[in-house]
């Protein structure tokens, strides 16, 4: 298959020959020999978003999410890759339950990777030697799944996974500094109020510490505050920041109510803009999404009641790249590129993944990023059946494949003379475990 003339994002115009489940070269009027030519003119091409924080919820909640419904939410927003939490029932936190998680992500039409947890009852020497993607997110505090650990618990469980050259990340907050005053209200805003910003940066500060003291670096989830991401990054640890903590602010609650409930929550929207600064330049590594999905019903609750989280893996790179066609946000392609596809691969050392180069995995997005189209929760593919991001702007994949295989193709984007092909099209597809057979860690 040859990719002809597509844009990449530093701007370059190339084609991009994929043979297999690989790309083969990327240059210029490269010849077709046999081969199917997909035709890219004025249309941009990314490397596939490897999303290192999703919940999937199977096993445990298969009405909130399934493996099948979140990896097609996945490939119809250019998410090629998935990393599942360990917060289900049961809990992956030993042999068994990682095995049986395992068996649902077959399901999956996107690659992924399964993280461990972390609880009093994990079984470290067993669930290690899995082909875990990383230990995390270790719960510093409770979040869904009511799964937080005490202080020692943590520095062990970082020992064993370095023992084992398991990568550790973290979801940093510390209840010792949530603010109980903000119980006495029930407006949607007082969950901001009560899981303080200095709950999180006290539990970053805590966790580099506990990491530097057992010379080992760790990777904090979904940081929402500029003082989370500026401890962890002086002290040389990696972090990422949500969609949501970048584009929403405790401003948007008042029309989001409970629906906007997360961990760690909304925060004030000057802290957002500095949040955005960081990510525009560089000092965050990667976005990933939490997508956390739960039903309308389970979300339309009070606010001590609701459950945290909010969905996020279809819309994340049509966000991002609507973003970045406004040359006032700071945000370039080049750097959506960093976050979504080159810096999560770095950071844990999925070489084949990332770029768009010879000898890479064809894990290729397709997007004509001259219009865009407002995001409605209905259409979307999640089992959850709405989005936080309702009518803004986005610019969604016209196709999206995986190692070779065009596995999402959006309805309004196919051939126009074929009047019955509005429906978007998912093609039959089996992701595989990118910490697989051959991952280094497990030679
Ligand atoms: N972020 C959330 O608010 N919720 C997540 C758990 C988590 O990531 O803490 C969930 O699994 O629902
Ligand atoms: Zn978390
Ligand atoms: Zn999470």
């Amino acid at each position: 298959m040859l990719i002809r003339n597509a844009t990449l994002p530093d701007g370059r115009q190339r084609d991009v020959r994929v043979r297999g489940e690989s790309i083969v070269e990327v240059g210029r009027d490269l010849d077709a020999s046999d081969e199917h030519v997909i035709e890219a003119t004025g249309k941009r091409l990314f490397p596939g978003m490897i999303d290192a924080h999703v919940h999937f919820r199977q096993p445990g909640y298969p009405h909130k999410e399934t493996w099948e419904s979140g990896s097609r939410a996945a490939a119809a927003g250019g998410v090629t890759t998935v990393v599942d939490q360990p917060n289900t029932d049961p809990p992956t936190i030993d042999g068994e339950s990682f095995d049986e998680k395992a068996e649902f992500a077959a399901d999956s039409v996107v690659d992924w990777g399964i993280n461990g947890g972390v609880t009093a009852d994990w079984i470290p020497n067993v669930l290690l030697r899995r082909r875990l993607f990383a230990l995390g997110e270790v719960f510093l505090a409770d979040s869904t799944g009511d799964m937080g650990i005490e202080a020692d618990l943590f520095a062990d469980a970082l020992e064993a996974a370095t023992d084992n050259d398991v990568p550790v990340t973290v979801h940093a907050e510390d209840a010792d500094y949530f603010n109980s005053d903000a119980k006495a209200r029930d407006d949607a805003d007082a969950w901001s109020a009560f899981r303080t910003a200095k709950a999180e940066a006290k539990a970053v500060e805590r966790a580099c510490a506990v990491a530097k003291e057992h010379d080992a670096t760790i990777h904090i989830a979904h940081t929402s505050t500029l003082e989370g991401v500026d401890i962890a990054s002086e002290a040389g640890m990696t972090t990422e920041v949500t969609p949501h903590h970048l584009l929403l602010s405790r401003r948007d609650l008042s029309e989001l109510g409970t629906f906007g409930r997360m961990n760690p929550p909304l925060r004030r929207e000057k802290r957002r803009q500095k949040l955005y600064e960081r990510v525009v330049d560089g000092t965050v590594d990667m976005i990933a999404t939490d997508h956390a999905p739960h039903t309308r019903e389970e979300k339309d609750a009070s606010i001590w009641d609701a459950p945290s989280g909010v969905p996020g893996v279809e819309t994340v790179l049509p966000l991002l790249l609507a973003e970045a066609r406004d040359p006032d946000s700071g945000l370039t392609y080049e750097r959506v590129r960093d976050l979504t596809a080159r810096n999560p691969a770095d950071v844990f050392g999925i070489q084949q993944k990332g770029a768009i180069e010879a000898g890479k995995d064809a894990d290729l997005v397709l997007v004509d990023t001259t219009e865009t189209s407002e995001i409605s929760g209905e259409t979307l593919h999640s089992k959850c059946g709405w989005t936080p991001f309702e009518g803004y702007d986005a610019v969604f994949p016209e196709w999206t494949m995986v190692r070779g295989t065009v596995v999402y193709e959006r309805g309004d984007a196919l051939d126009a003379a074929d009047t019955t092909a509005q429906e978007d099209v998912f093609y039959d597809h089996q992701g595989e475990n990118v910490r697989g057979a051959d991952s280094e860690r497990l030679e």
